[in-house]
Parts: C-alpha cells; structure tokens; sequence
C-alpha cells in the first residue's frame, strides 16, 4: 500500500464574472508516494502543482476522484479529522519571509504546535533543542524572532517546525525558490539527510527540473492541469518521452554558453516538432 494515493484529482474554481463557467485547473490526476519516498512535482508556472499540494493538505476540495493518506480516503475529511492529520501531513511554503510568525521565537513557533496537541511544556522545550540541531541551527536559535535570520536559516526554521510532529509526508511547496543557488543546494541537501534519519516522504513540488532532479526518486511532470510523464528521476530529467519535458529540459539554465547554444538550437527543433 502507498503512503499516499491521488486517484483521478479533479478540481475546479469558481469563473468570473456572472455568467463565467467554472475553470476545472486539474483534470483527473493520479500519483503515488511510497514511504519514505520523494516524488518530485515539475511543470510551468499555472500547470497546477500547487493546487495538488493544496488538495492533498485539505485546504482545496476535490471536485472528483480521491486522495487516500495510508487507505484511509482524506478527500473529504471535515475539519476536526483534518487537524488529527496534522500530526502525519505537514507542509513548507515557498517564503520563509512570510510563512513564519514575526512576534514568536522560534522556540515558540516550534513548540506551539506540540503544546496543541498535547505535548508538556517540558517535552516540548526538550523536542525544540532536538529539531534545532536537526536542521543545523545552534539552540540559542530558540530565543530569538525569525527576522534574525537569513532566508536560508529561516528556511530551516520551517523545516524544523513541520519536523516536529515526526509526520510521514511534508508537502514541500517551492521551499528553495525563494533562496539563493547556494543557499538551495545546502537546504536541498538538508531535505536528503532528514528524509535518511527520518524516512519521512516528500511530495516536492518545484518548476525547476534541475532541483526536482537532485532531490527526487520519482519525478511527475504537469502540464496544464495533466500529468504526461512520470518515472524515476534520472529517466525523466535525462531522456523524457513527453515533448513537453523534453522542452522543459531545453528551457533549464546550463552555465556554459556552448552547451547553451547547442539546448537553444535543440528547443528550436523540438517546438517545430511539436
Ligand atoms: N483559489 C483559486 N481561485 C481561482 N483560481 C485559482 C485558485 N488557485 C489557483 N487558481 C488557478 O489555478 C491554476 C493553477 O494554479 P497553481 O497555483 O496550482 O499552479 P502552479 O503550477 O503551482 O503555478 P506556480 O508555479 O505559478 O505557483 C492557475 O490558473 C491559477 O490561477
């Protein structure tokens, strides 16, 4: 059984205007995460990768098909049952500028969530320190507010804070976009090193193959609102069969300019075949 099922994802907004029709953005999605596994989610910007992670956490209402969390249907759970969830499904936003609370420590913003659900103010404190270190922060990181840090520290803050209820999935929304190349690699390699402690599973949702590739078993390519391609992450991000992938690979910066030339002359090629 897979940690986490999406089975045919529809969803739908609202259109508008009066008269607009509804804007149905996935149209019968179905992915799988295994335990412990990271599944990459890649595609252009509006294809609907955010919408899948929104589903997945309950703050998006199918319009049809299912999403099972360990066999157990999630797709329509009402909120009490969702907050139960919580404990098993976390998420990490895009911007650790906005995705953290100014006016807490970050001892806090980390313990917060363990008091709600029943943990003493003491085990709590105990469980900060630990997730401090986990994610390569120094334990006076607990006294301090987040605007103390970097981008990437924060980064880390949020990772830690989803960490703290040891779930089995993060839903991990462009966690690196926001931060500079190097500052990504050392937070994408923090994911790695957590998920090998841990066994914690990724559902990593990215427009950047490059990122989806370093950090992915699987890789799930959407375009508008379909999924054509899924399959082992080297497969995909190296010989994809869907054209779309292939021009998405084209499109992915290389630092030499020949190698440069030579994708820009292949995208040429691949658009005219399309
Ligand atoms: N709450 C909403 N109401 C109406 N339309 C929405 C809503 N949320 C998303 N959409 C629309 O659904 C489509 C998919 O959006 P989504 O954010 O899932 O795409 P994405 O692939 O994550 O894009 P990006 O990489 O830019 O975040 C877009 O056309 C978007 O405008």
């Amino acid at each position: 059984m897979s940690l986490l099922d999406v089975t045919d994802l529809r969803v739908s907004f609202p259109g508008r205007g009066w008269r607009a029709k509804p804007l149905e953005v996935l149209h019968g999605v179905s992915l799988q995460i295994g335990h412990g596994e990271t599944l990459g989610l890649v595609g252009e910007s509006g294809s609907g990768k955010t919408t899948i992670g929104r589903a997945v956490l309950g703050l998006v209402k199918p319009a049809g098909g299912g999403i099972s969390f360990e066999g157990e249907n999630i797709s329509r759970l009402g909120a009490r049952e969702r907050r139960r969830l919580a404990k098993d499904i976390q998420v990490v936003f895009q911007d650790p500028y906005t995705s953290l609370n100014p006016s807490l420590t970050v001892g806090d913003i980390l313990a917060e969530p363990l008091v709600v659900q029943g943990t003493s103010a003491r085990d709590a404190k105990a469980r900060v320190k630990t997730l401090l270190d986990q994610v390569g922060l120094p334990a006076d990181a607990a006294e301090r507010l987040p605007r103390e840090f970097s981008g990437g520290q924060r980064q880390r803050v949020a990772i830690a804070r989803a960490l703290a209820p040891a779930p089995k999935l993060i839903v991990c929304d462009e966690p690196v976009s926001a931060l500079d190349l190097s500052t990504q690699e050392r937070v994408l390699d923090l994911f790695i090193e957590i998920q090998r402690e841990t066994g914690v599973a990724y559902l990593f949702v990215s427009h950047d193959l490059s990122v989806v590739r370093h950090i992915s078993h699987r890789v799930a390519v959407l375009y508008r609102g379909d999924l054509v391609e899924t399959g082992p992450a080297a497969t995909v991000t190296s010989t994809p069969s869907h054209p779309y992938t292939q021009r998405l690979l084209l499109a992915a910066p290389v630092a030499n300019p020949i190698e440069q030339k030579a994708r820009r002359d292949e995208r040429r090629k691949v658009a005219a075949l399309a």
